[in-house]
């Protein structure tokens, strides 16, 4: 049994991977050779650099592939209809990372409201901009947030201990979850000092965060984003930041990735990482376990193993 490894994985889990006897090959192919390449194998396990479109699976199509595991939550990298409809089973680790997410969605906002990341950068260049960073506490504060899932869970729990007012909009609830206020979407886009955003990115839809949208938010209002880039319409983003209609962000995924908008990723304004939500010891550990777990079910090898998280 084969495995590609297309975009890494943590050294534990390739070892585990091997003792169970699978034959694993750690390499990232682009796009033109992945598909030939992927028919010498069983599973192909990928992060989000990997699209495996559905130009990759017809190359591969006639070859070995039966799984492709995204070892990580989105799979808006992935043509899931189109793999298992050609009988590719696709599986995800939906769990192992929403604490690391849900932590760096609170270091973004704490990095806008106290100056954070312009200050890392002034400094380094001998200014000392004490008068003009003048931030805001988090406590008293209303956090919109869109989203309820695994993710949006904790960052309402983390929120929540920083004394701040929880009010959210999900598409699959309409009622409060204990202290954290269920409320219209465009009710909470009025309400909210901070919207953090923690939906998956529907294609269909487009930005669920456009011009529209901003102007219905409090002027002054903070925006974090470390769901998926094209959630927000960046160049409306960054009119609102230029305007003074937003007074930051905070971006971990972006339109095209990796981003090459210097006007956005030079703001001022603006808090940046370059998509590490779910990269953490802790979190990539707990995914290597579950991709080790999902290659044992699936190709019924070894003993059932009970992952630890
Ligand atoms: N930055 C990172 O590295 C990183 C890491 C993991 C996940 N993510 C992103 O975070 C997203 C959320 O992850 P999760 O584990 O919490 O997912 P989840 O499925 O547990 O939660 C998503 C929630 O969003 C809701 N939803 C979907 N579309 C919506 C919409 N248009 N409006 C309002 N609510 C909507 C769903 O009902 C669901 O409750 C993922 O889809 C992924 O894109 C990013
Ligand atoms: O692992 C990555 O590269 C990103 C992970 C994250 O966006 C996810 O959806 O799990």
């Amino acid at each position: 049994m084969k495995v590609l490894l297309a975009d890494g994985l943590q050294k534990q889990s390739i070892d585990e991977l091997e003792q169970l006897g699978l034959e694993v090959c750690s390499k990232h192919f682009d796009a033109s050779e992945l598909g030939s390449e992927l028919k010498k194998y069983d599973a192909v396990v990928v992060r989000s650099a990997t699209k495996i479109t559905k130009e990759v699976i017809d190359d591969e199509l006639g070859g070995n592939l039966k799984l492709i595991i995204r070892a990580g939550v989105g799979i808006d990298n992935i043509d899931v209809k189109y793999a298992e409809s050609n009988n590719i089973a696709v599986k995800n680790t939906p769990n192992a990372s929403s604490i690391s997410v849900a932590e760096l969605t609170i270091a973004h906002m704490l990095s806008v409201a106290r100056f954070l990341n312009i200050s890392n950068v002034t400094m380094r260049q001998n200014q000392w901009n004490k008068k003009k960073y003048v931030g805001c506490e988090l406590y008293g504060k209303t956090l919109g947030l869109i989203g309820m899932g695994r993710i949006g869970k904790e960052v309402a729990k983390r929120a929540a201990a920083f004394g701040m007012r929880v009010i959210y909009f999900d598409s699959l609830y309409n009622e409060d979850i204990g202290d954290y206020k269920f409320e219209q979407f465009d009710d909470l886009l009025k309400k909210a000092d901070f919207i953090t955003l923690h939906v998956p990115y529907d294609k269909k839809r487009g930005a669920l965060i456009g011009k529209d949208e901003i102007e219905k938010m409090k002027d002054g209002a903070y925006l974090i984003n470390c769901a998926r880039g094209k959630v927000v319409d960046e160049a409306a983003l960054l009119e609102a930041l230029n305007s003074g209609k937003l007074s930051g962000a905070g971006i971990d995924v972006f339109e095209n990735e990796p981003s090459t908008n210097v006007e956005l990723l030079s703001n001022p304004k603006v808090s940046i990482t370059p998509h590490i939500g779910a990269s953490t010891k802790e979190a990539q550990q707990r995914i290597g376990r579950e991709v080790v777990l999902t290659l044992k079910d699936f190709f019924n090898i070894g003993d059932k193993v009970v992952i630890g998280v």
